[in-house]
């Protein structure tokens, strides 16, 4: 859908969404997303130009159905994708993203470290995703030289970047806000770095005790990341692995940097947001959502989970999705899913539905919570269906309605069930909601309570 409006952009030194909506223009991105949203072209246009929000579109992504990230926008939810080196291949990986666009992934992020060429696979998930595709280019660096990180110079960590730039990735977790001086913060922690681009990073600082060299030369990737309009996700290395070792000073230095990172995007109108944790107690999650406001300028925030305990391997997308609904509902913009394989494993297509549809839950619960007009039209659309036992309708308008007819089908399967005016709950007997408070039954009783309260009086 997007060669056409590409094309008239080529040749042109900077092509970011940012750069035409500072210029005033609305481009045909905007207006698919304001239909998208119900909000006005001229809002997207502003709240793009401000840095508010982002539209991730990569030049390069003909196939891109053009999605916003940011306060004024709903709620939006990653996939986290990828083969890795024990796990997984080209064709599970193309069919995880399928599976993922299906139960409503916003965008999708190929994490890959392995299990087959990382080019061939970045390239079949892009071609196959009309959702922006996010990557974390210091994997494939790392991977380049067999893990063995100090044998990698800056321009190593730059060729990556430009060649996934130039494959059409619409956005690149960078974790340039980790600097050497912030490495000591984490000796109170108690699972240190969880990161895994900031654990790279680290290990390259601590065996050359230089700086982060996405750090020193930033500038060079707002240079590439200009041409193909490429979005920062600016990556969170200090974020907590624990609820311990949340809101300590290692990932609140990081957080000031990277709102100087920010602005300094920002000089040359290219589009960020910024990635935030990972594993934080409830009572600090909305501290944790205004920090990161107040630090960087309202650029849009992107959390990964949080997890608000650490006890339940296992099920790690409930233990996320109750932080990432807190999170939303203060104003986060995107919430990074978590699958019940979090801690213990490379999560499979099931794990893949079940983190989907917990962070479907809990970006749509934060919706309706910031009262964002019409957010509670389906709600209540599948209420009526469940009020009037219209079955089917009541499937249809659910997160995962193979999962809810499956369910009902359990115990009545026959069709018969599925007008019928109970569930195997309560039976038929005992259904509450048969007992139907309608309209005519109320004027009878009304009529009925004022002539008792008539008798009463007199
Ligand atoms: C940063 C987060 O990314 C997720 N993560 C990292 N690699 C992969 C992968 N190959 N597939 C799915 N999720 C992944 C984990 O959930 C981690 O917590
Ligand atoms: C929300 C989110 N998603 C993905 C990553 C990248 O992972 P890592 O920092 O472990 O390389 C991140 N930092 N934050
Ligand atoms: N579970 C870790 C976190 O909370 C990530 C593990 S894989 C890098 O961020
Ligand atoms: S999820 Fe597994 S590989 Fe990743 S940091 Fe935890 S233990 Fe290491
Ligand atoms: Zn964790």
């Amino acid at each position: 859908m997007r060669t056409e409006w590409i094309a008239q952009r080529r040749g042109e030194s900077n092509v970011t969404q940012m750069h035409y909506a500072r210029q005033g223009k609305i481009t045909e991105e905007m207006r698919h997303v304001a239909k998208r949203e119900n909000l006005s072209p001229e809002l997207i246009r502003d709240e793009v130009a401000r840095g508010r929000m982002i539209i991730p579109a990569n030049t390069n992504h003909p196939s891109l159905e053009p999605m916003a990230i940011g306060i004024a926008s709903k709620c939006k939810v990653n996939a986290n994708i990828g083969a890795s080196p024990n796990s997984s291949n080209i064709d599970e990986e193309v069919d995880k993203l399928k599976l993922a666009v299906k139960y409503g992934a916003d965008t999708v992020m190929d994490l890959s470290t392995g299990g087959g060429n990382l080019d061939e696979i970045r390239s079949a998930i892009i071609q196959a995703s009309s959702v922006p595709i996010g990557t974390v280019p210091v994997y494939q660096a790392l991977e380049s030289v067999h893990g063995n990180v100090e044998n990698l110079t800056p321009d190593d960590f730059l060729d990556v970047i430009e060649k996934h730039a130039k494959q059409g990735v619409d956005y690149q977790t960078i974790h340039a806000g980790l600097l050497i001086e912030y490495l000591p913060l984490v000796k109170n922690r108690i699972t240190g770095i969880v990161s895994r681009g900031g654990g790279t990073l680290a290990k390259w600082m601590l065996h050359h005790h230089k700086q982060n060299p996405l750090y020193t030369h930033f500038d060079d990737i707002i240079e590439i990341f200009k041409k193909y309009d490429v979005s920062f996700s600016l990556g969170d290395s200090l974020r907590p692995g624990c609820t311990h070792d949340a809101s300590d000073e290692a990932q609140l230095s990081e957080l000031k940097t990277l709102g100087e990172l920010t602005r300094r995007a920002w000089e040359h109108d290219v589009q960020v947001m910024v990635e935030g944790p990972g594993h934080v107690p409830m009572d600090q999650i909305e501290f944790n959502v205004k920090k990161q406001m107040e630090e960087c300028s309202e650029a849009p925030f992107y959390v990964l989970g949080p997890l608000v305990t650490d006890i339940a391997p296992g099920y790690d997308h409930i233990t996320s999705a109750i932080g990432a609904a807190m999170a939303g509902w203060h104003g986060t913009a995107m919430l990074c899913y978590v699958t019940p394989k979090e801690h213990l494993g490379l999560p499979n297509a099931e794990d893949v539905r079940e983190g989907l549809i917990a962070y479907k839950i809990a970006a749509h619960a934060a919706d309706i919570a910031r009262h964002r007009p019409g957010a509670r039209d389906r709600d209540d659309e599948l209420s009526e269906a469940r009020y009037n036992f219209d079955w089917n309708r009541q499937f249809a308008l659910s997160l995962d309605p193979d999962r809810a007819k499956e369910y009902h089908d359990e115990t009545l399967p026959a069709d018969i069930y599925k007008t019928a005016e109970f569930c195997s709950m309560c039976g038929p007997k005992f259904c509450p909601m048969q007992t139907k408070v309608d309209a005519e039954a109320l004027t009878e009783l009304e009529k009925f309570l004022a002539k008792e309260e008539a008798v009463s009086n007199a």
